[in-house]
């Protein structure tokens, strides 16, 4: 290689590095600290050195994010550790036989709960390897989901690549379409005289059933990170301490979980939200109340679908409410 190739070299993985954290402050912080006008310069000197060499591409370049269209089918892929789903409950009385339940089958311990909005899009599973981002998977049946990294790796606040080099690291979460984006969507699908979606749930869904993932792309989905899959050497020890590792990996996590001791202010902090949510960028349907201790998760154990250290409260539907202001206004 002459000098002139590795001085080349060095400023490509530069670039790289530098256009990941600048993305991530833009996508993920809401937080850009240069003009988008550095940004395009430094993206447009990142694709001219690709140009000249493609050998140096690698999958997780900025320039990589929408690859090509996959044809028929989505592969399947069968999850290291079941993707659970979560037990409803609807009443401040449900929330309180939860936490009599838990207690009663941890007699003696301090029992501590993280409460977490529960953001209404759909589960996907994350699969890095040696630190890059090699697979998006779908919940699916909690077992056996489907292979959609194409489309996954379109979403901006998903990393390419992470700190950590683990040989397997499995990130869950949710993907979701931010209500503008569904709103300008809707109206972008009616000027075209298509159906438009029903919630930005299904919008999500649709999105990441797209075969072209230049389609996704323009979806403008979202992610937010909240639980681990089989992660080969993470040890973390609750869920508070999970939430905050995967925020110094970069991952976006929703900033509005609270840790409490107390069910009364876990019923508190839920009901704080009962109209509040109508302010958030994305869609919620409930809150999520999780055992913190991740020794006393792994105590209460699992049924076959859904953990016996969480539930999902869910808020009253939205027609329901909306009956019961115009009730109160009329
Ligand atoms: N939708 C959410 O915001 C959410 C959350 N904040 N936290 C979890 O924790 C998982 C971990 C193990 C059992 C549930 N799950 C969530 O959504 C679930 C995933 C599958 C069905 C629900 O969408």
């Amino acid at each position: 290689m002459t000098k002139r190739e590795e001085q080349e070299k060095v400023r490509l993985a530069e670039i790289k590095k530098q256009l990941a954290e600048l993305s991530y402050q833009y996508y993920t912080l809401d937080a850009p600290t240069v003009s988008d006008y550095e940004y395009d310069m430094l993206y447009r000197e990142l694709e001219t050195l690709e140009k000249k060499y493609p050998q140096w591409v690698t999958p997780d370049s900025p320039t990589q994010r929408i690859g090509s269209k996959i044809s028929g089918t989505f592969a399947k892929y069968t999850h290291d550790r079941p993707m659970l789903s979560l037990g409803d409950v609807f009443s401040d009385e449900e929330v309180r036989e939860f936490d009599a339940r838990v207690r009663q089958e941890l007699p003696g311990e301090r029992v501590a709960y993280v409460v977490e909005l529960k953001i209404d899009g759909l589960a996907v599973n994350l699969i890095y390897e040696k630190g890059r981002f090699v697979r998006g998977v779908t919940r699916g049946d909690g077992h056996v989901g489907e292979d959609i990294t194409h489309n996954v790796r379109t979403i901006r606040t998903v990393p390419l690549h992470i700190s950590d080099l683990s040989d397997h690291v499995e990130i869950r979460g949710e993907v979701y379409m931010p209500i503008p984006a569904f709103r300008a969507l809707n109206e972008q699908r009616s000027a075209d005289e298509l159906e438009p979606f029903a919630n930005p749930r299904n919008a999500a869904a649709g999105s990441l059933r797209q075969q072209d993932p230049q389609v996704a792309a323009e979806r403008k989905l979202s992610f937010f990170a909240y639980a681990l899959g089989g992660t080969s050497d993470w040890r973390p020890e609750s869920q508070e301490a999970l939430l905050q590792t995967l925020r110094n990996l970069h991952f976006p996590v929703n900033r509005e979980y609270r840790t409490f001791t107390d069910i009364q202010d876990v019923i508190a902090y839920i009901h704080t939200w009962d109209t509040r949510r109508d302010t958030l960028s994305y869609a919620t349907d409930g809150m999520v109340i999780k055992v913190n201790s991740f020794a006393q998760q792994q105590m209460l154990g699992n049924t076959v679908k859904i953990p016996r250290w969480a539930i999902a409260y869910k808020f009253p539907p939205e027609q329901a409410r909306t009956k019961v202001l115009q009730i109160r206004v009329g």
